[in-house]
Formats: structure tokens, C-alpha cells, sequence
């Protein structure tokens, strides 16, 4: 057999090795939270939702929600202020409000045209738009950290419907307080509520490691495996920190919530998403409630 028909042959191998898994998720939806520096670089941020508007076109349901911390911190910095973080958390006055709330808007609408030009409909949302996300105002260890925002309950009617319509919903974490007051939520919280309020099969959180290490500084540490418990004693232990807690305990929340899949991938390495989902080899950190098991990653093992 010639070189070229032995290429040709493993890329039907490769979509064979894809359909159970296409099985598995069809119609299911996934929750995908996209932010860190695979937003900043713009192949990377091609290659996500490239492979996001794929799962779309092979019948699965995505919710995009993504972040934009970086550029928010990049924006405060060009009008002169200093960005702070509470356990991960931006601690958030009036005018950090307004930098974030633009940044947000903006990401989403950069993110809503990418997906068009990929010939998927794409509908960008606040969380104020039609009641999607309620909050009210969160406090880190008792600190008050300004117009932070815990999410109080998601609309997943708005969701649904515009799933059911067969558009692609891109989510920015901002949501409205009852007295209307606009409150800045992590994005992780966001995803984390999204997930569970539509039930999603799967959530994934794209970042910008390799996944959750025992040192952060040494990929070769990544632990691909983590239960709730080993999770909790990492974070009392110090190992995880800064913007790692808010997403673990997303994780946790998740899972605790029915959310039977929950991932932290690495954002930077192309197609992750698509490795994660299409193959068995399992990437990055996967979270789980109780017994680690590597069959979690096979779609004929439940
Ligand atoms: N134990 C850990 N393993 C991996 N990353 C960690 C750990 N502890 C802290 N981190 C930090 O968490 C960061 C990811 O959180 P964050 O910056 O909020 O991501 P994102 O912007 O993608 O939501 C990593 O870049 C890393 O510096
Ligand atoms: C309260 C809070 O921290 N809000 C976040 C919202 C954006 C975000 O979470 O972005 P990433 O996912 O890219 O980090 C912030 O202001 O940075």
C-alpha cells in the first residue's frame, strides 16, 4: 500500500475511533468555559472554537462561557489601576465594574463573530439578558472584595430554548443582583452554575496549564486523576492557589451537583477539546466524586 493511502487509512481510523464517543454525547449538552491565555493568542482561540463549532456540527449541544481576565486586567492597567485578587477572586469597585463589564462585552462579541464565520449560529449573552444569571454580592473569607457576585439561580429556560432554535449560546459572567445592581462573577462560577442548571453531561474548563499539579511549576507533576476528597485536601494543604480554587471548587460543586464529567484541560495544546472528547486518552485533570477509574474515559463504561 502507497504512503498516501496509509495516511488517508488512518484518518478514517481516526473518525472511526470517534463515533462511539459521537454516540455517546449526541444531543447531550457540554459545557465548555473557555478564558486564560488560550484566549489571548488568536490561533489558539481559532483552534477552540473551530473545535467547539465541530461538536456543534456532529450533533452534540455546546454552551460556551467564557472569561477575560487577562484583558480586563490588561485594560485596568492601561487606565492607570492596579488589578487585586482575593483568593482568585477580582476585588471589584465601581469603575473596575465598568473596564470589566466593557471587556466582557466585547470578548463576547469577538467570540459570537468567530463562530458566524464558521457558518454556526452563534447568540451572545450576558447574564443580564433575559434574567439569564441572578447574583448577589459574595464576600472572601469575610472580606469584602466590592461588586463581586455569586450566582443565586441561572434561567436555563433562556439556554434551552435557544439550544432547541440549534444556536450556539456564548455566555460572559456578569449578572444582575434583585436591586439590578450588575455584579462581576468569576467565570468559573459561572460555568460551574450554567452546568448544573441545564444539566449538562459534561463540563470542561479550559485553561492555561496543563491541568492540576502537584507543583504548578512542573508540568511533569500533573495529576490526571482527582477525587472530591484529594481535591479539598490539596486546597487546605496550599497546593492549589490562586485562580485554581475558585475553578476546583467549581469542579467539586459540579460534580456534587449530577454533572458527571468535569475536566480542567490545557487550553494552549491545539484541539484539546477534541482530544479529550473524540479519543481515549485522557488529558489534563479529571474530577471525580468518589472511585478513580481510567474507564472513565470509555463511552461504553458508564
Ligand atoms: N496546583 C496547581 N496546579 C495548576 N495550576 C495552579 C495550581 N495552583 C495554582 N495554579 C494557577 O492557577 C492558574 C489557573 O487559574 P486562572 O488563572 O484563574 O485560569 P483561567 O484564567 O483559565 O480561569 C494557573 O495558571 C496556575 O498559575
Ligand atoms: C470576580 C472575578 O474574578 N471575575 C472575573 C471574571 C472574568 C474571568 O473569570 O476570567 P478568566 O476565566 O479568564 O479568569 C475577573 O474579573 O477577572
Amino acid at each position: 500500500m502507497s504512503q498516501k493511502m496509509q495516511e488517508y487509512l488512518k484518518k478514517a481510523e481516526v473518525l472511526i475511533e470517534a463515533l462511539p464517543y459521537i454516540q455517546r454525547f449526541n444531543r447531550k449538552i457540554i459545557v465548555v468555559k473557555y478564558g486564560g491565555s488560550a484566549m489571548i493568542d488568536e490561533t489558539l482561540k481559532k483552534r477552540v472554537i473551530e473545535d467547539v463549532t465541530l461538536l456543534k456540527l456532529v450533533g452534540f449541544k455546546p454552551i460556551i462561557v467564557h472569561g477575560g481576565g487577562k484583558e480586563i486586567s490588561r485594560w485596568m492597567e492601561k487606565t492607570g489601576k492596579q488589578p487585586t485578587f482575593v483568593n482568585g477572586l477580582r476585588v471589584t469597585d465601581e469603575e473596575t465594574m465598568e473596564v470589566a463589564e466593557m471587556v466582557l462585552g466585547k470578548v463576547n462579541k469577538g467570540l459570537v463573530q468567530l463562530v458566524e464565520s464558521l457558518g454556526v449560529r452563534a447568540i451572545g449573552l450576558s447574564g443580564k439578558d433575559g434574567g439569564l444569571l441572578r447574583a448577589q454580592k459574595k464576600f472572601s473569607d469575610g472580606k469584602d472584595i466590592g461588586f463581586v457576585g455569586e450566582v443565586t439561580s441561572v434561567d436555563a429556560n433562556v439556554l434551552l430554548d435557544l439550544l432547541e432554535k440549534d444556536f450556539l449560546p456564548i455566555i460572559c459572567p456578569i449578572g444582575l443582583g434583585e436591586d439590578y445592581q450588575t455584579y462581576n462573577i468569576n467565570a468559573d462560577d459561572a460555568a460551574c452554575a450554567i452546568a448544573q442548571a441545564v444539566h449538562a453531561e459534561k463540563l470542561a474548563f479550559l485553561s492555561d496549564v496543563e491541568g492540576i499539579c502537584t507543583d504548578p511549576a512542573d508540568a511533569s507533576t500533573l495529576i490526571s486523576e482527582l477525587t472530591i476528597q484529594e481535591g479539598k485536601q490539596l486546597i487546605e494543604k496550599g497546593t492549589i492557589t490562586g485562580g485554581m480554587i475558585p475553578k476546583l471548587y467549581s469542579c467539586i460543586e459540579a460534580i456534587q451537583a449530577g454533572v458527571s464529567r468535569v475536566h480542567i484541560l490545557d487550553g494552549r495544546i491545539p484541539h484539546c477539546l477534541l482530544l479529550e472528547i473524540f479519543t481515549n486518552r485522557g488529558i489534563g485533570t479529571a474530577i471525580f466524586e468518589g472511585e478513580r477509574s481510567r474507564f472513565y474515559y470509555g463511552p461504553d463504561n458508564q
